[in-house]
């Protein structure tokens, strides 16, 4: 099984409105609410593409009762998520549908008291020794030590088990120190994490930080992937319009896929990118659009770096 870790799970709510004006009163005319966090993304769409994927981090609250009531009906799912005290937050993403452009709030999340995430950790170790990769994705809620990911990433190394790791600021920079297998910045995470704007330059700075691959999402340009069998850009075929939420997530489904499939990783590029692109045409986070998935895969292209 693949292990996917949500410290910060969410409910992602999903408005729909005409037109998005600072200052102004709207109107919603659609809502979507999904189970959400970086890592719950991963694991849908990793259980769609039919592997069995199994859920970690906190859920809390009447909002994470109905996550995980939620999760509970995707088949290929397990879900393994700790209970805590606080609420499981709440994330929304307000699509606007005259400029197609999504604008995004994010809760911070449940305080967790230092005995849950001493919990956690003795559940995180028994689950890596039974998964065949991990994912580390997302925010960390209040309360959880800044160095978490790197802890966590060393726990999956000493294991043996590939390890990828998708988060931004003080814990990304603390968890590539750890080594991890791969790290899977956007453009904004990059230059956070090396200074430099340059992709090609920020690339080649994180992975001498300590990735053994960085993989580098760069929204319509595709992925940029400075890897230890090569160096490749693997872009779609066309800008897609649509909802970009959960298209990095997509992304790690895809490398996590190829990973456990041990496919070369032009091939693992390939359907990451395919599945981003796809995840852009679905209407929430988590969800892609599997015809366009698979005529997409034919059509995105993988150069050398
Ligand atoms: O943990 P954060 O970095 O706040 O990101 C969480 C959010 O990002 C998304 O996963 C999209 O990538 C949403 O589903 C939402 O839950």
């Amino acid at each position: 099984m693949i292990l996917t870790v949500t410290l910060n799970t969410a409910l992602d709510i999903t408005y729909r409105v005409r037109s998005l004006r600072p200052h102004a009163s709207h109107r919603v005319s659609e809502v979507v609410e999904r189970p959400g966090g970086k890592g719950v993304n991963v694991a849908r769409v990793l259980a769609a593409l039919g592997h069995e994927v199994t859920v970690t981090g906190f859920a809390g609250g009447a909002t994470g009762e109905v996550v995980r009531d939620r999760l509970s009906a995707v088949p290929g799912l397990t879900d393994a998520l700790v209970p805590v005290a606080g609420a499981t937050r709440r994330t929304i993403a307000v699509a606007d549908e005259l400029s197609g452009d999504t604008t995004q709030l994010n809760e911070p999340g449940p305080a967790i008291e230092p005995a849950e995430w001493g919990g956690f950790l003795d559940r995180y170790e028994e689950l890596v020794a039974g998964a065949s990769a991990v994912a580390l994705c997302g925010s960390l809620p209040p309360g959880v030590p800044v160095g978490a990911y790197a802890s966590l990433v060393r726990t999956a190394r000493s294991a043996g088990v590939p390890v990828l790791l998708d988060t931004s600021g003080e814990p990304l920079r603390r968890g590539v120190a750890a080594r991890p297998d791969i790290i899977k910045p956007n453009a904004d995470e990059l230059a956070e994490l090396t200074g430099s704007h340059e992709p090609l330059r920020a690339t080649q700075d994180a992975r001498r930080r300590g990735a053994r691959t960085v993989v580098a999402s760069l929204g319509a340009q595709g992925l940029l992937a400075l890897t230890p069998e090569g160096d490749w850009r693997a872009v779609p075929p066309a800008r897609e319009h649509g909802n970009p939420t959960g298209a990095g997530d997509s992304a790690v489904a895809g490398l996590l896929s190829g990973l456990v499939h041990r496919l070369p990783w032009p091939d693992r590029l390939t359907s990451a990118v395919a599945l981003s692109a796809a995840t852009v045409r679905a209407p929430a986070a988590g969800d892609f659009d599997r015809v366009a998935y698979e005529k997409l895969l034919a059509r995105v292209s993988v150069t050398a770096a």
